[in-house]
Formats: structure tokens, C-alpha cells, sequence
């Protein structure tokens, strides 16, 4: 639960704005710390007002919030699909604070005396449970104090009687033991009255919630225990071996489940019983157990569903209870990214307070720190005029920065801070996309200077957020029959897929006929992962022109896109992580799709450089790394007739410095 806070600043559009160092420019762009938090004026987190409730915490999603608030007044299930760490929990959690307590319910279960496989159970209002199960241990231990009592009366008359007045010790201990045992059997009767509080909601401040995500059956749908002594008098009580399900802790609140299509089939099909009947009974979920012969009279499963998954767990997920949420409720798509305004950049800063609340433990983010952490969502939208969504991996980052700031006594998180945790809280590719630059520099893989027949550098992603130069080499030799392309390595498919798009552009211009020639085509130093053939397809067009021309390619440019058959360059995913990575290996040049140039936020350290030129057609790539040469000259002019470039751009004109993002 986040922590109460004073409000301080309210981060709405009447915001002031700022003083002190965060007026200073924070970006390249010129941009200060001020415009970056949309104006604010504080000095840190500790400035920023963070509502209390959870659904007034959430950032962007204004269709899940909409849908989520409706759902909580009409008791409607959810469905919420979208990427990791967008706010799916978050929102559930939201839906439980959103749903009235007053009609909370203890369940007890009671011994059946008449079948005691079948406990029978009871509802009563929250919190009263407790009180039942008090005044039962109470009147019990009362009753079983007696029975002592009275036992070791019995007991001691008993021996007294046998060794005092009949002479029979032996006789009277056996007695004794037979009395002793009998009224320990009646103990267990005693026992067995001591209802079993199956779900306590005497403490519930808020609707439950129950997260379900990847539960075993038992977990989910509820258990009863195996009990080893069945017999001589030793066995509990069946209903005191009974266990609540999620099913059962959410009802009248919420229930949670992520990722839903990894729910084994059997337990998705009991789901949708409970949330058809509203009430599902508890048994032993193995078969081999003693609990599989208990069954307990329906529990009540009157929970709000809020299931949640990744495209691929909506296609997975039992179709009938997909039917049966979206009959019953909503479907909601949830945003990867928002527009980038100076009221969403105010929303980010009480992000940043939001997680500081949350951890409890982090020091206040400075101004110019926020300010960092917003240019960070705005570079991982890899969209311009945007910020990312992808709030935990952002918040990753937050409490990255505040431990490097506690473990430093420092009394503020500050940009410095910030920045230090961007390099540490690499993910895996990245740690693995810089070992990997590391080692082709160690073998001369990349090549970045110079120029070279047949090769070109060009870029790929690997993960979600880390760029590669990747070069390919081409060579076309006559073929023996009719060509065929030939691809080095793993990627046969990969270069049959770029070859085949880039044909269709060389057929139109080469002096050869491609059909009677052998392309071969090399990812050096590719694996399996990181080659995409599409946006692959310029680099293996350069490098397959330059081997058919004869014309060297300058190694100093790097490049990525994606060519249609009729020789445009289409845009392609993850640009400026493929930008920085080309820094990184040293080339001085990226082109890129210019339908990508608005795409780019590459770090301030990289901007200086690389020269980032956006083209529309093959022409343009070639005429940019291709080596200026006679053949060049007469190889533009035929593609010009076919992919004309746009006046005015030439290898010695490119488009400037890097486009601003
Ligand atoms: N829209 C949001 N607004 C504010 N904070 C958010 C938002 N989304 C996520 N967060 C923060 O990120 C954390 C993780 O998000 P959450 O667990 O809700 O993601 P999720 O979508 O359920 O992810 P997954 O599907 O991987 O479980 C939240 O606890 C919260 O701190």
C-alpha cells in the first residue's frame, strides 16, 4: 500500500515553475529539467503530492482505467492484455480498493456428524468468524479442563479400587489405560466441534485480492489435506483439514491471474464453474490423498475476474472461458507508450515519488534526476513525441538510482545517480550486445574504416534494447544452372527472404541477369538470434549491388531498413539502439528509413559521433555507401531512371547532423 504523503505540489496543469539548478538545460535539445517535468516546481519527490488511491497512482492507460472503474460499480470481470509492467496488477489491485468491504463474509466450515467426508459450511459477516471460533475454543477447553478432571477421578478411583481393595494392581492399570482412552476418543468429539475459519476477512481494510497467478490446482480451487492417522482415534477432524482456494479468498473481491493461458486446462475448466455458479466446493485435489474422499458442502466464489496475458496467452487461454469473461465484462488493450505532453511529464515525476513512496527506503529524487528519468521513457518509446509505459522496467531504473544514492548516504537521489544506474541496470542483451563488440573488436570483426567490395555493416537488435553491427558480405559468381542464393551459417532462410526482396530492384537496372547467378551471401558472426531478414533487407541489397558493380562499400557506414520490392526503404524496429551501437563500433555514418528519422533518441554521447542520415529508396543508400567512382556515377544514373533520388542529395551533401529526436 503506498504511504500517506503531504501535498505539497499538485502536479496539474497550474503548475509553477521551477528554480534553482533544474532551470539549467538538461538535454542537448536545450531542454531544462523545468520543461522536462512539465513545468513543475519542486525541488525533489519529496514535493510531489502521491494520491492515495491506487487507481489515482496509475499513469497513462486511460481505457483500463475507464474500463476498470466501470467494472468495479457493475462487478464485471476484466481481461487485460498488453506488454509486462504496463499496469496489469496495478490495476487489479486497484479494482479490490474500488469494490465495497461492508459486504465481506467469514466462511466456516463445520463437522458434518452425520457424514464427516462432507463438512458443512457457513457464512457470517466479516470479522465475526473470529468471535465464533473464540467463544468454540472457549467453551471447549472449559469442557475438556472438566473432562480432565473428571478422567484422572476415574482414573485414581479406578486404580485405588484395584490395588486397595481387590488386590489386582495388574487389573486396575489395565482399567485405568482402557478409561484413559476412552475419554481421549471423546476429546477428538470435542474437537471435532471447533468450526475451522476457512476465510477471514476480520482484517480485510479494502475488497480482497488474490493473485492466482501460476497456482497449482490446490492453490487456485482449494485442498484438503492428507491425514496420515486415519484410524485409532488419532485422525483430524475432516472440515479442520480443509483449505480456501484463491477462488474462495476473493470472493466478493478480486481475482488475479496473469498470464492465464499457462493454468492447466482442468483448473481453467473449474475456474469458469466457479465464476458460473458464484460457489465451488472444496475437495483433495490428488487422488491418492485421503482428502479426495472429502467434499465439502459450495463456498462462495463471488469474485470480480481480472485476467491478464500477452497476445499470445488470449490465443492459448480455454476459449470458453475467454467467452465466459468477455460475456460477463471487458476486454482492454493496454498502451505501450504516451504522448509526450508537459502534463504526462508532470505525471512522470509523481511516478518517480510514487516508487520512492512505494520502496520506503529510497532518498528523494532530485529535480534534474526526474528530469533524467523522463528522458530515459522517452528514449525506451522509441517513438518520438512519446513516453514509455513500460513502467517496471522504468521503475527498475528508479530504485537502481536510489540504492546507488543510499549506498552513498547521499540525501537525495541526483541526476549523476541516475545516470550511473542507466549503465548498471543494463539488461542481459545489452551486457551481452557489449560483450559481443567487445570480442569482434578483439578479432578485427568490425570494420569500420576503409572501403571494401561485396560488405556492408548493417544493424541489428538484440532483445528489446540493444544494437549490433552485424555485417553482411556478398559475392555473385556465374551460376551452373539457374542461380541460386547461397547463405553461409544458419541464416539460409534469412538471405533467401532479403534476396528475394531486393531482386526484384536489380533485375530492373543490372547489367547481368541475376537468375544466372550465384549470390552468396555471409551474416559474419551471426548466430541464430538478432538477424531479422526484413530489416536486413537494404544492407544485404547494398552488399549484393556493390559485389554485382564492382563497387566498394565505405566501411565507415553502417545501415538498416527494409526494402520493398519496388526499391523504397521501409521502416524497421529499434533504430536508435541499432544508431548506438554503430557509435559504439566506430562507423561514422547510419542511414537509416527516413519514416524512422522521427524515431531517434539516441544518448547525448553518441549524438557528436554519428552523422544519422534518413533515406526513402536504394538509391540513396547506395549513393551514400557506395565509394564515389565512375562506376558509381553510371550505376545511379540507370537506378535513377527506376528509384529516382530526391534532388539535391548526394555523397557529399548528406542530411547533417543527427535529426533532433
Ligand atoms: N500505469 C502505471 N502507472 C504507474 N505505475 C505503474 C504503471 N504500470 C506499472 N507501474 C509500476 O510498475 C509496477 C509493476 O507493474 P504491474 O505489476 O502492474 O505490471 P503488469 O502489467 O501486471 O506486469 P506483468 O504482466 O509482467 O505482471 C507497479 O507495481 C507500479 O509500481
Amino acid at each position: 500500500m503506498p504511504s500517506e504523503r503531504t501535498h505539497c505540489v499538485n502536479t496539474g496543469p497550474t503548475a509553477r515553475t521551477a528554480t534553482g539548478d533544474a532551470s539549467a538545460p538538461a538535454t542537448a535539445e536545450g531542454e531544462s529539467a523545468v520543461d522536462l517535468l512539465g513545468g513543475l516546481d519542486i525541488e525533489t519527490t519529496d514535493d510531489v503530492a502521491v494520491p492515495d488511491r491506487l487507481i489515482d497512482q496509475v499513469i497513462g492507460q486511460d481505457d483500463a482505467r475507464d474500463v476498470v472503474l466501470k467494472a468495479a460499480t457493475q462487478r464485471r470481470h476484466v481481461m487485460m492484455i498488453g506488454s509486462p509492467g504496463t499496469g496489469k496488477s496495478m490495476l487489479a489491485k486497484a479494482m479490490s480498493q474500488l469494490l465495497p468491504r461492508e459486504e465481506l463474509q467469514d466462511v466456516l466450515v463445520y463437522h458434518n456428524p452425520e457424514d464427516g467426508n462432507q463438512p458443512t459450511v457457513r457464512m457470517v459477516p466479516a470479522g465475526r468468524g473470529r468471535e465464533i471460533i473464540e467463544t468454540h475454543r472457549v467453551e471447549t477447553r472449559k469442557r475438556g479442563q472438566l473432562r480432565s478432571l473428571v478422567m484422572w477421578l476415574v482414573v485414581v478411583a479406578v486404580l485405588g479400587y484395584a490395588l486397595f481393595v481387590a488386590g489386582e494392581p495388574l487389573v486396575g492399570i489395565i482399567a485405568a489405560a482402557i478409561v484413559f482412552y476412552v475419554f481421549r476418543v471423546g476429546g477428538r468429539t470435542q474437537r471435532a466441534s471447533v468450526p475451522n475459519l476457512l476465510v477471514d476477512n476480520g482484517d480485510q481494510q479494502t475488497a480482497p485480492f488474490a493473485d492466482a497467478t501460476g497456482a497449482h490446482a490446490g492453490a487456485l480451487l482449494g485442498d484438503v489435506r492428507h491425514d496420515p492417522y486415519q484410524s485409532g482415534g488419532l485422525a483430524t477432524p475432516s472440515h479442520d483439514r480443509v483449505e480456501a482456494g484463491a477462488i474462495h479468498k476473493a470472493s466478493r473481491g478480486v481475482l488475479f491471474v496473469d498470464e492465464i493461458n499457462t493454468l492447466d486446462i482442468r483448473s481453467q475448466q473449474k475456474l469458469m464453474t466457479a465464476i458460473q455458479e458464484g460457489e465451488f466446493s472444496i475437495t483433495g485435489q490428488s487422488e491418492q490423498s485421503s482428502g479426495a474422499m472429502v467434499k465439502t458442502d459450495p463456498v462462495p466464489t463471488d469474485f470480480v475476474m481480472m485476467a491478464a496475458g500477452n497476445l499470445d496467452a488470449m490465443e492459448n487461454m480455454h476459449p470458453a472461458l475467454r467467452s465466459r469473461i468477455k460475456g460477463y465484462g471487458y476486454e482492454v488493450y493496454m498502451d505501450d507508450t504516451i504522448a509526450d505532453t508537459p502534463e504526462t511529464r508532470r505525471q512522470f515525476a509523481r511516478f518517480v515519488a510514487q516508487e520512492v513512496a512505494r520502496d520506503g527506503r529510497l532518498p528523494a529524487f532530485e529535480a534534474a534526476a526526474v528530469a533524467e528519468v523522463v528522458l530515459e521513457a522517452q528514449r525506451r518509446a522509441g517513438r518520438k513525441g512519446h513516453l514509455t509505459l513500460a513502467f517496471r522496467n522504468l521503475g527498475g531504473l528508479v530504485r537502481v538510482a536510489g540504492d546507488i544514492a543510499r549506498a552513498e548516504d547521499a540525501e537525495y537521489t541526483t541526476r549523476d545517480h541516475v545516470l550511473r544506474a542507466k549503465r548498471r541496470a543494463r539488461s542481459i542483451e545489452q551486457q551481452l550486445a557489449d560483450q559481443y563488440i567487445a570480442r569482434r573488436r578483439e578479432y578485427d570483426l568490425s570494420l569500420v574504416e576503409g572501403s571494401v567490395v561485396g560488405r556492408v555493416n548493417g544493424l541489428a537488435v538484440m532483445g528489446e534494447d540493444s544494437g549490433i553491427v552485424l555485417p553482411v558480405v556478398a559475392a555473385v559468381t556465374p551460376a551452373q544452372g539457374s542461380g541460386e542464393v547461397i547463405a553461409t551459417g544458419k541464416l539460409q532462410a534469412v538471405a533467401t527472404e532479403a534476396v528475394n526482396n531486393v531482386s526484384a530492384v536489380v533485375k530492373k537496372y543490372a547489367r547481368v541477369d541475376l537468375d544466372e547467378m550465384d549470390v552468396h551471401v555471409q551474416f559474419v558472426g551471426a548466430g541464430e538470434g538478432g538477424v531479422d531478414g526484413d530489416s536486413a533487407s537494404v544492407t544485404v541489397a547494398a552488399a549484393v549491388v556493390s559485389a554485382l558493380e564492382g563497387i566498394p562499400v565505405d566501411q565507415s557506414v553502417a545501415m538498416t531498413g527494409s526494402l520493398s520490392v519496388r526499391g523504397d526503404v521501409l521502416p524497421v524496429g529499434g533504430v536508435t539502439y541499432k544508431i548506438e551501437a554503430a557509435a559504439k563500433a566506430g562507423a561514422k555514418t547510419v542511414v537509416i528509413p527516413a519514416a524512422n528519422a522521427q524515431d531517434v533518441l539516441v544518448e547525448a554521447e553518441f549524438r557528436e559521433q554519428v552523422d544519422v542520415v534518413p533515406v526513402s529508396n536504394i538509391s540513396e543508400v547506395l549513393n551514400v555507401a557506395l565509394v564515389d567512382a565512375v562506376e558509381k556515377s553510371s550505376l545511379l544514373d540507370r537506378l535513377s531512371a527506376y528509384a529516382p533520388a530526391p534532388p539535391g542529395r548526394d555523397r557529399n551533401r548528406r542530411s547533417g547532423p543527427t535529426p533532433a529526436p
